[in-house]
């Protein structure tokens, strides 16, 4: 059984003519943080979509904390939380029956729920906005409770889909710093989908694709060299040319 909490080996996705991957291939060590990073139409949704099963993925393999997504899609499934792009949350319903409903739908019993979502809503800094409508929180506020609600399973393995699109720079780094520290402290390891480079730390684990290829992947420091991320993105993808 893999150690990894993601393993996605020689995946790739058409869309009639289109590929929109083309043998993909990464690991997410456990209690990393890694960013997935490409332009608009790189590949990334589609990535998500057949880690989520979204799409049936028919070449290639991935393997969600050891467990094949084809051959245990129950078990991958369960290990597996995802903030997609759009909204998943009921803007009219409370954070609380948000979560609950959730909770519910993981099967978690009403008891340990009420417990969990305490807990989650004081990590995610929504500890006094439990009673709240979604509609009444800000943007960045709406995104840390997708992540509680992503997280009310304890999966091994949290996937962001450019979760900070339409935040204003405060809320941003509210964000992304919350996803880091869940990773500091153990408790998720983290794929998170970005076309802003401005979001990636030195330290992050580092998956450039481009227009359905991995291009590079490794430390973000050793892929950044002494050109600065930018500038070797820019190289490795011709973009500039
Ligand atoms: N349902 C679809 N039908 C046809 N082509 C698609 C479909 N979804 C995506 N594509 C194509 O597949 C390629 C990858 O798109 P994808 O949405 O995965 O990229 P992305 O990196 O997520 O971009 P964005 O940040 O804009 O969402 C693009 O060429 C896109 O036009």
């Amino acid at each position: 059984m893999s150690d990894n909490a993601l393993d996605i080996d020689r995946v790739s996705h058409s869309f009639g003519p289109v590929q929109a991957l083309k043998e993909v291939s990464f690991t997410i060590p456990k209690s990393s943080f890694a960013a997935l990073l490409g332009v608009n139409g790189a590949g990334k949704t589609t990535l998500f979509s057949l880690i989520t099963r979204l799409y049936d993925n028919n070449s290639g393999r991935i393997r969600v904390a050891g467990h094949d997504l084809r051959r245990q899609p129950s078990r991958a499934l369960a290990r597996l939380g995802v903030v997609f792009q759009s909204r998943a949350l009921d803007a009219d319903l409370t954070v609380m029956q948000n979560l609950a409903y959730h909770a519910s739908l993981h099967g978690i019993a009403r008891s340990d729920a009420r417990s969990r979502i305490v807990e989650l809503a004081g990590q995610v800094g929504l500890g006094e906005r439990l009673g709240h409508r979604v509609s009444s929180l800000s943007g960045g506020q709406q995104r840390r409770a997708e992540i509680a609600r992503a997280l009310i399973h304890r999966p091994d393995v949290l996937l962001l889909d450019e979760a900070t699109v339409g935040l204003d720079v405060k809320s941003r780094a509210e964000v992304l710093s919350l996803t880091r520290r869940l990773v500091r402290q153990g408790q998720v390891s983290v794929l998170w989908a970005t076309h802003i480079l401005d979001e990636i730390q030195p330290d992050d684990g580092l998956v450039i694709l481009h227009e359905g290829q991995v291009l590079r992947q490794g430390p973000a420091a050793e892929i950044a060299g002494s050109r600065g991320l930018t500038q070797a993105f820019l190289d490795l993808t011709g973009i500039a040319a």
